[in-house]
């Protein structure tokens, strides 16, 4: 088996690579592919530059580092590449694949920066300035800054979690130099108090890591608005370079990676996704097959800890007490259970050799198990990308494992749902943008602010929060109306743990305080907002002064009610030609993004059916044509059967007259089709839920029916067709 698919095994360490290029030169044949071809030039290439790079001060200072504080006896062949080529001062594009070793490329640099500096001599010390890493996990975040904390690295993270006192020592320590890594997710880059505070870090950001890059992607599978603006933030704080790390990226999405930071074709760096140790199979499941009984069969089959993802949470708890009355140490997992059984879910699924988690994609980022033994795809996927991401968490060991795919239409449907019920209708676009241009907001000045809170607004007009994150960054990037400035709370709430302190502060913002304040049983409650304006006095006094006595003990303080704060960058638009025309662009995108998404299912199905090998066509689809991807890995599937899986023929059936009336009788909205065709496929919506439809008998009732169709009908009796 060859080391270089095998990203799990074994460290490239020189002497390695030197019996390698040796071994090479001679034609002497030591890696090969599954297949049995020669190991490829591509191949020698890179071994022969890693040999040259050997020879760099930056090279062997970046070995030297991850000897001395990772303990670790040598990079991955691609590590190296990449560490030097950051440590000369390039910018970086990383794509290993899962558990590839990812981390160690911005953190080996971060910690290395000091050492130059002292090797040239050029800067002070404690000047050496700081990695800035971001990332949208905030419990991995944690855990890596635990870690390096251990190694002695000085790290820190800076999250909503993170409480007062730490965040104020944390922002000591940046003013101060100290830091070698500062952790954060990307919403932090909305906060100006945050961007103003990094202008202070002595030596600025020497580097820019953005962790999950994909992200930046339109084309990528998990699309985030907000790492849009990672690339002009890069620009206006001068970051000396960037590393940008993913573990799925296509070629087109690679590229729009390089695009969006300006990194040239050889600052990408990337390994082979073939793993030869997994084997990929996929059954289809017509209507009337007996799933679970197939599922314990292949699990009785296939023992070790296991992962079996669904789509829906409430299925995690049911699939997981179905397989605990049948014998399994099964336990659910996902977003919507407490933290604390999270964590413990978790940590006992890493310490254990036969626990099966029966999840929703909530459950895997992040986790470093190397036995997992079966990947199990109970519904489908949303793209190959998650598909991928998924089985990748298998057989990190590099020991054989299977990964199971089942394929029924109704999955499909149900994967659809979630597409059709994040686009938002027309109607609620209309309401958004009126509410963004209200006469109130269209007295502001250019530069000045306005205040919203999304997420009630996302009720208000009936789109799915996350999608109203997407079209609040469109408005900011795209037509350039306003940009986030931040988050401030309406409500702030205090117990006293020392009343003579409060007592005895006399200041005029303290006095107001303690006029406006509203004892409840535990709780004293200050509308701050109301009380800036009633007092005249200034409201960050108010909340500065609640904030010091906060550190001094003397309450203990809570925040709540979070408004998002933007500043006007142009004349907000006054004409309804103007808004309609934002209104249509809005729409057109939003349609292209939900015709986008269908197809990215259907590619996943379409892989799966196809007369190819699974892993051929997994490497194809991720740009790898050449000779490193596998020619067939002889034990998926098809390189087993030859037997193409066929998506069961059961089509949508065209609605029913009598329901469509029933829908209509049941709901007497005409202004929304999408809102009434959400309601009969069963989509849940903020609008619904203040109409209680869930009630009504007729949510869900046409839910065999295309959604396109249901469109038609409801349409045609709002008049909208
Ligand atoms: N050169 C190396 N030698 C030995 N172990 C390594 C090396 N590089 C990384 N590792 C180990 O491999 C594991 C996975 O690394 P890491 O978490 O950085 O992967 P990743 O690519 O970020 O994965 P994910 O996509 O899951 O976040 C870690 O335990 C890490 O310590």
């Amino acid at each position: 088996m060859s080391d270089e698919f095998d990203f799990d095994i074994g460290s490239d360490d020189e002497a390695e690579m030197l019996a390698a290029s040796v071994d090479v030169a001679n034609g002497k044949r030591t890696h090969n592919n599954c297949d049995g071809t020669a190991a490829s030039s591509n191949k020698r290439l890179r071994i022969e530059n890693a040999l040259n790079s050997t020879n760099s001060p930056n090279t062997v200072l970046a070995n030297r580092v991850l000897k001395e504080r990772f303990a670790l006896s040598g990079f991955r062949l691609e590590q190296e590449a990449a560490i030097t080529r950051v440590l000369d001062g390039g910018s970086a594009v990383v794509v290993f694949p899962t558990g590839g070793g990812k981390s160690l490329c911005y953190q080996v640099p971060a910690v290395c920066f000091r050492y130059q500096d002292q090797a040239a001599g050029l800067r002070v010390t404690q000047s050496s300035g700081v990695t800035l890493v971001i990332s949208p996990l905030i419990a991995l975040m944690k855990d890596q800054v635990d870690a390096l904390l251990l190694r002695g690295i000085k790290a820190a993270v800076l999250n909503s979690s993170v409480s007062r006192d730490l965040y104020l020592a944390t922002q000591e320590d940046l003013r101060n130099g100290k830091l070698d890594l500062l952790y954060c997710a990307p919403e932090r880059l909305n906060s100006e108090g945050f961007i103003a505070s990094l202008k202070d870090i002595p030596g600025g950001i020497r580097m820019l890591a953005v962790d999950e890059a994909h992200c930046i992607s339109e084309w990528g599978h998990s699309f985030r608005p907000d790492y849009l603006k990672i690339a002009r933030f890069a620009k206006e704080a001068n970051v000396e370079r960037v590393i940008c790390l993913t573990a799925t990226a296509t070629e087109k999405v690679a590229e729009d990676i390089r695009n969006a930071f300006s990194i040239p074709e050889e600052g990408l760096f990337r390994t082979t996704m073939y793993r030869p140790n997994l084997r990929l199979l996929a059954e289809a499941n017509p209507k009337g097959t007996d799933y679970k009984a197939k599922l314990v069969t292949h699990l009785q089959k296939y023992p070790g800890p296991t992962i079996v993802y669904v789509t829906l949470q409430k299925h995690t708890e049911t699939l997981a007490t179905d397989l605990v009355k049948r014998g399994f140490p099964a336990r659910p997992y996902h977003a919507g259970m407490n933290t604390d059984l999270r964590s413990r879910t978790q940590d006992d699924f890493l310490d254990s050799k036969d626990m099966i988690v029966v999840a929703t994609i909530a459950f895997g980022m992040g986790i470093d198990k190397p036995n997992i033994r079966n990947i199990v795809h109970f519904d489908i996927p949303d793209s190959i990308e998650s598909y991928s991401q998924q089985i990748g968490r298998a057989g990190r060991d590099g020991k054989p494992s299977v990964c199971m795919f089942y394929l029924a239409t109704k999955d499909f449907h149900l994967r659809n749902i979630f597409t059709y019920g994040a686009r938002p209708s027309l109607r609620s676009l209309k309401l958004l943008m009126a509410e963004l241009c209200s006469p109130a907001h269209r007295k502001l000045k250019v530069g000045e602010t306005f205040t919203t809170s999304l997420y009630h607004l996302a009720k208000d007009v009936d789109i799915n929060a996350i999608v109203l994150g997407i079209i609040f960054a469109q408005l900011e990037l795209h037509f350039g109306l306003f940009r986030a400035a931040g988050t401030v709370y309406n409500t702030y709430k205090y117990a006293t743990k020392d009343a003579r302190h409060i007592q005895n502060d006399a200041s005029p913002a303290s006095r107001a305080i303690k006029r406006a304040s509203v004892k409840a049983a535990k709780w004293t409650h200050v509308a701050v907002d109301q009380l800036s304006q009633s007092s005249g006095l200034d409201r960050a006094d108010l909340v500065r002064t609640l904030n010091r006595w906060n550190e001094n003990g003397a309450i203990e303080l809570k925040c709540e009610g979070v408004q998002n704060i933007f500043r006007l960058q142009r004349p907000l638009p006054t004409t309804q030609k103007e808004i309609s025309g934002i209104v249509k662009e809005l729409d057109d995108s939003l349609s292209a993004t939900e015709k986008l998404n269908i197809e990215r299912t259907k590619s996943l199905i379409d892989l799966i059916t196809a007369p190819a090998c699974f892993s051929r066509a997994l490497a194809a689809y991720f740009g790898e044509t050449g000779s490193s991807a596998p020619v067939q890995c002889g034990h998926c599937t098809w390189c087993e059967s030859h037997t193409q899986v066929v998506l069961p023929n059961e089509p949508p059936l065209p609605p029913d007259p009598v329901k469509v009336q029933k829908v209509l009788d049941a709901i007497p909205v005409r202004n929304d089709a999408r809102f009434l065709a959400k309601v009969a496929f069963g989509i849940k919506s903020p609008r619904g839920t203040a109409m209680k439809v869930g009630a009504s008998g007729v949510f869900e009732s046409m839910n065999v029916c295309g959604f396109g169709d249901l469109l038609e009908v409801f349409g045609r009796a709002c008049g909208e067709v």
